[in-house]
């Protein structure tokens, strides 16, 4: 468990003082894959470098597995960092070492024998598919193999949290699933927390579990995927998954064009088998005009969204609105 309590960094340039990290608090759980996602100068990288002190917070707490990080002298934390992974967006390897003495460099840092150093690299470019690329230089790789090599690096020495500092950036949408599917790989055989940073929805809608979204260093909403995509509470959580689903919905639908109330419909798993938007025409006076609609397939279920226009009095209106609320379906009146 990651405990993180009213966490503030403050850089200061020629006297010009900056609150990248604005009293941000977070628990993040054993194998969580947490994502975090803002627009850029957000606070993310801030956030999650202050996870392993790469950053020094100016104040607040950060506990891992009920260690107070901040309160290690410097040996303690470099002991400490091996439980710590971390990715990164341009891979950060050795370019004069092999695709081997990169993933080897931890374990040589550790003084581990020759003899296990072998066994353990070996075993590890076999996870990672690389086996073949052993003598390989960084620069004889794609992007994709980069990652795959620093992922390996990563996990050389068997840490507890994998930090991921926006780590398929730069990478082609088939080379970022493939960098996804590892990842979660990773978190469900070695059991390994890991914490994602990213600017794309599309990234948090494939693997992670829960989500934070910072904006001006500040977490302004946070909640499991599902509910986030379900039932967004911000205009920029909406923007983020307007950016993944075909159509960015409000900003298309104009209220002022239409003459009925529109409303924006969020349910999860089944309630998108049941037929509840003809059962609510049945059931109420009123005519409904589909006016947009989508389904996002998460990790453990599905959300859809659909956007209605409902034409009738404005007593039936409201109870076709608390029939769908029955239903578990969230209801949002489009101003
Ligand atoms: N060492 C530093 N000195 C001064 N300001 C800094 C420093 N590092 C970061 N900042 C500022 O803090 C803010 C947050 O930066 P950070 O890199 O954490 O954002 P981010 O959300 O990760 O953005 P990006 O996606 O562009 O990397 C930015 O305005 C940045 O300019």
């Amino acid at each position: 468990m990651i405990k993180i309590e009213n966490l503030n960094k403050v850089f200061e340039t020629g006297g010009i003082k900056f609150e990248a990290i604005k009293d941000v608090n977070l628990n993040i759980n054993d194998k969580d894959i947490y994502g975090i996602i803002g627009l850029s100068g957000a606070g993310k990288s801030t956030l999650i470098r202050c996870l392993n002190r790469l950053e020094e917070p100016t104040s607040g707490s950060i506990s891992i597995e009920g260690v107070d990080i901040l309160s290690l002298g410097k040996e303690e934390l470099r002991l400490f960092r091996k439980k710590i992974g971390m990715i990164f967006q341009d891979f950060n390897l050795l370019k004069q070492k092999t695709v081997y003495d990169n993933v080897a460099l931890p374990l040589y840092l550790e003084k581990m024998e020759t003899k296990k150093i072998k066994e353990k690299v070996d075993l590890l470019l076999d996870y990672v598919g690389l086996k073949d690329k052993k003598n390989s230089y960084p620069s004889e790789l794609s992007g994709g193999q980069k990652q795959r090599v620093a992922i390996a690096r990563a996990i050389a020495n068997d840490p507890k949290v994998l930090l991921s500092d926006e780590a398929t950036s730069s990478l082609d949408p088939q080379t970022t699933v493939s960098i996804l599917e590892l990842l979660k790989r990773i978190q469900g055989e070695l059991g390994i927390t890991i914490i994602m940073i990213t600017h794309q929805m599309e990234v948090v809608k494939q693997i992670c579990n829960k989500v934070a979204i910072m904006d001006g260093g500040v977490v302004i909403e946070e909640n499991t995927v599902e509910n986030v995509f379900n039932n967004p509470k911000t205009t920029l959580a909406k923007s983020f998954i307007g950016s993944v689903n075909t159509l960015a919905e409000e900003e298309i639908i104009n209220p002022n064009d239409f003459k009925g109330k529109l409303i924006r419909l969020g349910y999860l798993g089944e309630s998108s088998n049941n037929p509840i938007v003809s059962q609510m025409i049945k059931n109420f006076q009123i005519e409904v005009n589909i006016l947009s609609g989508s389904i996002d397939k998460l990790q453990s279920t599905s959300v859809g969204h659909l956007i209605l226009e409902l034409i009738g009095e404005e007593s039936e209106i409201e109870k076709s609105m608390d029939f769908l609320k029955q239903k578990n379906v969230t209801v949002e009146v489009i101003e």
